[in-house]
């Protein structure tokens, strides 16, 4: 029988084992271009992926672990575990624009079993021959015990009921079974609207009509010989309660396992639809020899909320989709509603899932790519802001101890962040975060050097979104391994174009501390800088190489730029071993987000080597050895 480890009691830092976490995300070939092959292969690799992670993982600690009740349909034993019924397939599927293949519902159903939802519903059979074969494929290879040697994910006996929707009528019903009845558990989901706008104006028929249809088309699919028949009151969450009661009680004398209350619109607030599962529950007849499951639509934003509320009034199957897609603002989420329940149990009077939730990840990568639905930044559990800190306070916090702004481990969602702290550089980070950084990368610096440093940081932090590794490390070369500074670069300011002759205006602070201006035309905006500098520092140069580079990605990159310059004869060098005086050349680098003020630094870089070297020239009155041959410096 189907056993696992399952989600255990909370911690006030909700991580429950130290785990291994699952592995990182395969990425997919675009839908557009998914060949069967292309799927396979993928699956394939998903596979391989996850039976590492699955094999790689230590038991959960002693006294949390907890096993997935044995499945009956109308009953669950253990009165904590609530069922999770996914719904990506079929309701996620109705979210526009999100059609999938059937290649690639059959990858993403494998992927929610390994994930061990309880129940997947794969589609809607009679809505087109295309989805019966959909929803057939994944009742035979996901719907059924996986061959030896296949890895089944963290549970790999654990086999998902497979379920396909259908309205109220013999075609539809038919469709579906003739779908599901492939799979080990095939289940039946069958719905009518019971509210009085639905059964009025879109059904055109009187609420015992709707009743007499509902329980003749549950006691029809038990007929067929389905033992798992879910009914749905669809818009519960605008019926009339007492009508309600009714056509459930009917239904569960038909055959009904499961009643499914859906907030179809979205309308329900939390207590509100809590006191329906709860009003539900006390009142209506039989309702013990079934399971009530929850189904609710985000349309003010409450589904989880209402989710969770649910559930703690007693609904024991909660439907939900990866990412909350599906019809309209989309479904509750499936990664929230689980790690509420995972992170706040004792709230939830002591409930559970069977969801290993370190494939959260994998699964809501995949959802994205294949449904084309990409989750915003922010969203809660999976969004790509969901374990990252930006801001310098929540830095420090996170770096002295991670419970201080995380209630949830990324291991535990199988999220393995480039960085240990999910710190991420911008103009609010503060100097704990940034000092962590640069130690990260290998670069320990002295207190007076990392002021000089931060201060330049702040100011391109504030021009960059992000400030990459890169960029740091780029504006380390500049700021900090420069050679002794004899001039500087107070300003630069240049013009260019089509219609004029390119000019820069440069001020530079020398050695005496005197600021000196000259101004010049050139060939374009660098090379009039340059000639402006060359007015200044009046020291016989040619530029002899000329490189930039940009570090980052973007147009707010930070451009590097490299320059080779050599001097006149007065700024010769003599070989150590051969005698051989030979003109030696001087590299520099600068770093800005500005192409022409990152060019003036990397000149400046090397001109300031050569004022030293020239500098220890005259003050040794002769040409000074060098112990190498001609390089640059
Ligand atoms: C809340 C939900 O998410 S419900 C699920 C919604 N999902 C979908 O609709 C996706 C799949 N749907 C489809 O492919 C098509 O709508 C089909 C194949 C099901 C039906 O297509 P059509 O036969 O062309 O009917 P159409 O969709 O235009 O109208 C729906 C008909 O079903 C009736 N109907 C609606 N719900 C139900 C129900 N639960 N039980 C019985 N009949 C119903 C409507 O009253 C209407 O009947 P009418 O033609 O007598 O007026
Ligand atoms: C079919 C039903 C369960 C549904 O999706 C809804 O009412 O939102
Ligand atoms: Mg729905």
């Amino acid at each position: 029988m189907a056993s696992s480890l399952l989600s255990s009691p909370a911690k006030p830092f909700c991580s429950t084992t130290k785990t291994t976490p699952a592995p990182k995300a395969t990425r997919f070939p675009s839908p557009r271009f998914l060949s069967s092959a292309h799927v396979l292969s993928a699956a394939r690799r998903l596979r391989a992926v996850s039976a590492r992670a699955s094999q790689q993982q230590p038991p959960p600690p002693r006294g949390q672990q907890q096993r997935r009740p044995e499945y009956v349909p109308n009953r669950i034993d253990d009165p904590n575990y609530v069922r999770i019924f996914d719904t990506t397939l079929r309701d996620g599927e109705q979210s526009p624009g999100a059609t999938m293949t059937s290649a690639q519902k059959l990858v993403v159903a494998r992927q929610l079993a390994r994930l061990g939802v309880d129940i997947i519903e794969a589609g809607f059979p009679a809505s087109s021959p295309d989805d019966l074969d959909a929803v057939r494929s994944i009742a035979i290879e996901v719907g059924n015990p996986a061959p030896a040697g296949d890895d089944g994910g963290a549970d790999a006996t654990h086999v998902p009921v497979i379920c396909g929707l259908s309205r109220c009528n013999r075609k539809d019903i038919d469709a579906a079974w003739e779908a599901v009845r492939h799979a080990r558990r095939p289940r039946i989901h069958t719905f009518i609207a019971t509210s009085d706008i639905h059964m009025q104006h879109k059904l055109r028929k009187t609420p015992e009509q709707v009743a007499a249809i509902a329980r003749d088309m549950v006691a029809y699919a038990r007929s067929l010989g389905c033992t798992d028949v879910e009914f749905s009151p669809e818009d519960a969450g605008r019926s009339n309660r007492e009508f309600l009661y009714h056509i459930l009680g009917e239904v569960i004398k038909a055959g009904a396992t499961t009643l499914n209350i859906p907030d179809t619109v979205g309308y329900n607030l939390p207590y509100e639809f809590g006191k329906l599962i709860a009003d539900i529950k006390a009142n209506t007849p039989g309702i013990e020899n079934a399971i009530i499951s929850t189904h609710c639509q985000n349309d003010l934003g409450l589904a989880t909320a209402n989710t969770l509320a649910g559930a703690r009034a007693g609904a024991r199957q909660l439907e939900v989709t990866i990412n909350g897609i599906g019809e309209r603002a989309g479904n509750a989420s499936l990664e929230e509603v689980v790690m509420a329940i995972k992170c706040r149990r004792e709230l939830l009077n002591g409930l559970y899932t069977g969801i290993d939730s370190r494939h959260i990840t994998l699964t809501s990568k995949m959802v994205q790519e294949h449904s084309g639905l990409i989750v915003q930044p922010h969203k809660a559990i999976v969004g790509a802001n969901a374990f990252a800190h930006e801001s310098g306070i929540h830095q420090d916090g996170m770096l002295k101890n991670k419970g201080t702004y995380e209630i949830i481990s990324p291991d535990d969602i199988g999220l393995t962040r480039a960085n240990e702290f999910g710190i991420v550089l911008g103009k609010l980070s503060g100097r704990h975060a940034v000092r962590s950084k640069l130690v990260e990368l290998g670069y320990e610096i002295g207190d007076k050097e990392f002021e000089d440093f931060f201060k330049r940081y702040k100011e391109v932090a504030e021009k960059k979104k992000r400030v990459t590794d890169e960029d740091l490390e780029a504006l380390l070369s500049d700021e900090i391994f420069q050679p002794k500074l004899i001039w500087s670069l107070a300003d630069v300011q240049a013009t260019c174009g089509t219609l004029s002759l390119s000019t820069a205006t440069v001020k530079l602070i020398g050695p005496d501390g005197e600021e000196r201006i000259a101004c010049s035309v050139g060939t374009g905006p660098v090379d009039a800088a340059y000639k402006a500098v060359d007015q200044i520092i009046q020291i016989p140069t040619v530029l002899r190489e000329y490189s930039m580079t940009s570090v980052t990605e973007g147009i707010d990159a930070i451009a590097t730029t490299r320059v080779v310059v050599t001097g006149d004869v007065s700024i010769n060098a003599k070989h150590a071993l051969t005698g051989r005086s030979f003109n030696r050349s001087f590299s520099g680098s600068g770093a800005s987000m500005d192409i022409v003020v990152s060019s003036v630094r990397a000149y400046l870089s090397a001109l300031n080597k050569i004022c030293s070297f020239a500098g220890a020239v005259k003050a040794s009155s002769e040409v000074p050895e060098i112990a190498s041959v001609p390089s640059t410096e």
